[in-house]
């Protein structure tokens, strides 16, 4: 299902990654390829072990075994410069936004700026004020605190500023948790439309069933400590897998906690 010719490098890949936390394995070869273009959602029970991926992913931890490959290379790959340079090339949203609280809505963005880009300050207003114009911020919100902002706004926020190096890739935990309805949708539209823009692919944890099928292009169901299944959702609504089938019904139905799966 990769959008591009089937020789490119996966953006991010996770060959036999067994993580063994607080006495248990979380993932027991776990394998995952997210292709240049993939809009994937990473689905399953609370506890699967979702966070603990994406955090492998971006390089915070790393497996017991295996491999994380992010474009095409571990992360501890090569020296210093080369391993910043492939960091640069990923940006990240945490689940609650992790705004700094002591800088304006300006200073958020402008800090992977003033800190990794090299830029002069003159230089740094336009392109915060334009991450801010992509995101639908005005620069009227651009002195703003964090703790004066809505929701929606402290997203849009942390979502500039995870764009402010032009990353490749955009990885995001929950990314409409604590959103109603409407400011939720409005977030996975304004995904979309950036995915589309600027020709990202993006990874995302969610619970949210609607934010599912309204965002993701792909789908990646962890359970039984490994990928499940991965493709279309119409192609995961066809696995004949209790799991699944249950996972799917449930969150099509009721407003709880998913289901867990069997448990060694
Ligand atoms: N640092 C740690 N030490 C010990 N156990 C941990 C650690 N981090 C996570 N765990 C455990 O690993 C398991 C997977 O956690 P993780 O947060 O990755 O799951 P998740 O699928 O993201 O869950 P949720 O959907 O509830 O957020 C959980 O049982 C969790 O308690």
């Amino acid at each position: 299902m990769s959008t591009t010719g089937t020789t490119s490098v996966p953006v991010i890949e996770l060959r036999d990654v067994c993580t063994r936390l607080g006495g248990h394995w979380i993932h027991r070869n776990l394998d995952l390829k997210v292709e240049r273009g993939d809009l994937l959602a990473l689905v399953g029970g609370s506890g699967a072990g979702k966070t603990t991926l994406l955090r492998q992913m971006i390089g915070l931890s790393r497996p017991t075994l295996g491999e994380v490959l992010l474009f095409g290379e571990r992360h501890q790959a090569g020296h210093r410069a080369e391993r910043f340079a492939r960091l640069r090339r990923m940006g990240v949203l945490f689940q609650h936004g992790a705004l700094f609280s002591a800088f304006s809505v300006f200073d958020n963005i402008a800090f992977p700026l003033r800190e990794f880009g090299g830029l002069h300050e003159d230089e740094i207003r336009p392109l915060v004020l334009s991450k801010m114009a992509l995101v639908e911020l005005e620069p009227r919100h651009a002195g703003l605190m964090p703790a004066e902002l809505s929701g929606g706004m402290v997203k849009r926020a942390a979502l500039a500023r995870s764009l402010a190096l032009e990353p490749e890739l955009l990885l995001l935990d929950e990314p409409t948790a604590g959103l109603d309805p409407e400011r939720s949708a409005g977030f996975v539209r304004l995904i979309r439309q950036l995915h589309g823009e600027l020709g990202l692919t993006v990874v995302f944890v969610t619970h949210d069933l609607d934010t599912l099928s309204a965002l993701a292009n792909r789908v990646a169901v962890l359970a039984e400590h490994r990928i499940l299944a991965a493709g279309t959702l119409d192609e995961i609504h066809a696995v004949e897998h209790p799991f699944i089938q249950k996972f799917f019904r449930y969150h099509a139905t009721v407003d709880e906690a998913p289901p867990e799966p069997d448990s060694d």
